[in-house]
């Protein structure tokens, strides 16, 4: 068995041009089949971590590792590899689907764009992702205008899913969707986790979304991991008071 995690940051820091230390010295390792929540304050760095974590800025020391070895963004193997194993679902399914092309286009585009599959195939693969998504065949020639929300938030999950990544990171997923969508919605990944053994990172400010669908829970405050460990243990017993604020800051939460 291969236990060398598939996402890793190894003492990472972050510091955006002229500002503070965005992310100060985390690290994290995300293995195969594995559900981490990053929670934390507004500020936090919560989407700094994800951001390198997805290869879209590099640490400014420390590093970030996929199967063990350092992302070099100039590696056109590696990042084509990176791409086909790691994929990501974001906060706004208004903004992150191009309103112009048809779902079928959207869906399919990480098939075509990292040479998995084109024409006849990568329509095979899109219909097929959609199904696992709840959505019928007969989406596919329509546009993202015609969607709810959660619909629009299952045809992103859909294009993540249709290479068959090992790893979805995922920027605050269900927050944008009104409370019956958004359970939906964390019922659907649950799901797919389990049907596919899909690992995931999702960035939360809702503690109920992390509690259903992550394993493990990293808190973040200033840039640093104040507190890790599973959730359920997290939640029951917070070791830091900061921690604890973040709980009691949640309306109902599952106890
Ligand atoms: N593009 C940027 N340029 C400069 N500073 C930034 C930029 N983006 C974020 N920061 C700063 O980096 C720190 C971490 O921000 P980050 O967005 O990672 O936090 P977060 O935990 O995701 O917050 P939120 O929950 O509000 O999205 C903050 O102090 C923020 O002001």
């Amino acid at each position: 068995m291969n236990d060398t995690p598939i996402l890793a940051l190894q003492d990472a820091s972050h510091r955006y041009h002229g500002g503070g230390l965005s992310l100060d010295g985390v690290s994290l390792a995300i293995a195969a089949g594995e559900s981490v929540g990053l929670v934390g304050e507004s500020g936090a760095g919560k989407t700094t971590a994800l951001r390198l974590l997805l290869g879209l800025d590099a640490p400014t020391s420390g590093a970030v590792l996929f199967d063990g070895v350092p992302l070099n963004r100039r590696d056109a193997a590696q990042i084509r590899r990176f791409r086909s194993s790691v994929q990501t679902v974001f906060q706004d399914p208004y903004s992150s689907l191009d309103p112009r092309q048809r779902i079928d286009r959207i869906v399919s585009e990480p098939l075509r764009s990292l040479g998995i599959a084109r024409g006849r195939d990568a329509a095979v693969q899109a219909a097929s992702a959609l199904e696992s998504v709840g959505l019928d065949a007969d989406v596919l020639a329509r546009y993202p205008h015609e969607f709810s929300g959660g619909q629009r938030q299952r045809i992103a999950i859909a294009r993540a899913i249709v290479c068959k990544p090992r790893l979805l990171l995922a920027d605050e997923p269900v927050s944008a969707l009104d409370m019956s969508t958004r359970i939906q919605v964390i019922e659907l990944l649950r799901e797919l986790r389990e049907r596919t053994g899909l690992a995931l990172v999702m960035v939360s400010h809702d503690l109920g979304a992390v509690a259903a669908l992550c394993e493990r829970t990293v808190v973040l405050r200033s840039g640093r991991v104040v507190e890790a460990g599973t959730t359920r243990q997290l939640l029951r017993a917070p070791a830091e008071g900061y921690t604890s604020a973040l709980i009691a800051a949640v309306p109902r939460l599952p106890r």
